[in-house]
């Protein structure tokens, strides 16, 4: 068993490795998403379950169904070859991971629900699971995105604590999916909202010399830094394929982050400053804006000047995987189109404008000439 818990500055939990298995029930964990990230968090999850008391073994990871070039089903291929050949090939996930084509057997006994969709699937699957869960079931969203629908802006968290009625954690940063794969130092940060030993007990299940975790009370932080960082990697993206240099980059991510506060403490005025200093923050917005799979694509769009859509460069780089940064930027763009602040956020504005095919990608360095109308704390 691991070092004792150790607390830093005010609400920060960090490295909890007291089981507590004498004290509590068992948990059961399911993982609902099995693309890249979430076969990873899978893994990472099983080898903990394995050692700890407080966790039945087994984990259920839900797969949405596909069939393969092989003729073979996903779901059968994980549990005959312990591999998801399609989104993680390669790496064993461990023999206690189970996966399950239905949703429904798949969440029904579990206690702990981590939630890790690309974002624009996650409204039909709460509907989906209404009535199917426990009803004291905890909830943790790895997904890094926003819904807006007619009512506003809903967080991916708020919308599976709403449409479920069950608290729900988030856990954000920079965790690149296929190099926490092969066991590289990492760090995420965990945001909770009030119960602070949920928050330990997500830490536990998710922590490995490897990968190491910190909770903080800022649930609307940290996943807005996850879902913005995304759109600002579209910018350095359209950067790097146009050849612009690193100091252009570096310039991009700086005006991006400031944006992100910006509009985070707008959304939120609970939204912590320190929140942009965690892995979640500015550590994150680095890796994505380096060696991200949003980064990947935007830099593929510029050099083909924006005369092939987003969609069809995904669909040949990514193979299936999913990009978050372009429906991200359509759907600030939508808040601050209704809010008329716009002007305020010239990246953002951007960054959605040359997805749209409204402006050139050029556009992401030439919008610098027009200063925000309002100054950005
Ligand atoms: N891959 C990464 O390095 C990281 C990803 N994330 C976040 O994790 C979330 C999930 O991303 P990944 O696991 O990487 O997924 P992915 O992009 O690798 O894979 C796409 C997944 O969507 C599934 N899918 C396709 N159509 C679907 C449908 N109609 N309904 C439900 N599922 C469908 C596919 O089966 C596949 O599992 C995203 O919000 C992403 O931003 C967060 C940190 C790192
Ligand atoms: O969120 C990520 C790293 O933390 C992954 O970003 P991409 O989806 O751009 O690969």
């Amino acid at each position: 068993m691991a070092p004792a818990q150790e607390q830093l500055e005010g609400e920060q939990i960090v490295a909890s490795n007291e089981d507590g298995a004498n004290c509590i029930e068992k948990s059961r964990v399911t993982v609902i998403g099995s693309g890249n990230w979430g076969s990873v968090a899978a893994k990472l999850i099983a080898s903990n379950t394995l050692k700890l008391d407080s966790f039945h073994d087994e984990v259920r990871m839900w797969v949405y169904e596909e069939v393969l070039p092989s003729g073979n089903k996903l779901t059968n291929v994980i549990n005959e070859t312990n591999e998801n050949v399609k989104y993680l090939p390669g790496i064993k996930l461990g023999k206690n991971v189970v996966a399950d084509p239905d949703l429904e057997n798949a969440v029904k006994d579990a206690t702990m629900l981590v939630f890790v969709t690309p974002h624009q699937f996650m409204d039909a699957i709460c509907k989906r699971l209404v009535g199917k869960i426990k009803p004291d079931v905890e909830a943790i969203s790895l997904i890094k995105g926003m819904e807006v629908k007619m009512e506003g802006p809903c967080m991916i968290s708020s919308l599976i604590s709403d449409q479920l009625g069950i608290n729900c954690c988030v856990l954000m940063g920079a965790n690149i999916a296929n190099e926490i794969a092969v066991e590289k130092f990492s760090e995420a940060t965990v945001g909770f909202r009030e119960n602070k030993e949920v928050a330990e007990r997500w830490v536990l299940l998710f922590s490995s010399p490897y990968f190491q975790v910190t909770a903080v009370q800022d649930v609307e932080g940290v996943e807005l830094c996850g879902t913005l960082k995304n759109i600002v990697a579209i910018a350095a993206g359209l950067v790097d394929g146009l050849e612009m240099g690193n100091n252009t980059k570096a310039a991009i991510m700086r005006i991006g982050l400031r944006e992100m506060r910006a509009f985070s403490k707008l959304m939120f005025s609970s939204v912590r400053d320190s929140t942009f200093f965690e892995s979640c923050g500015v550590a994150d917005l680095i890796t994505t804006c380096m060696g991200g799979r949003n980064r990947k694509v935007a830099e593929a769009f510029a050099k083909n000047q924006g005369k092939r859509s987003f969609d069809e460069l995904e669909a040949e780089l990514l193979q299936g995987q999913k990009l978050q940064g372009v429906s991200t930027a359509k759907e600030v763009y939508a808040v601050l189109s209704n809010r008329g602040w716009l002007e305020m956020f010239p990246l953002f504005t951007t960054v959605h404008e040359i997805c749209v095919g409204r402006l050139p990608p050029t556009a992401i360095v030439e919008y610098s000439e027009h200063k925000p109308k309002c100054c950005l704390a």
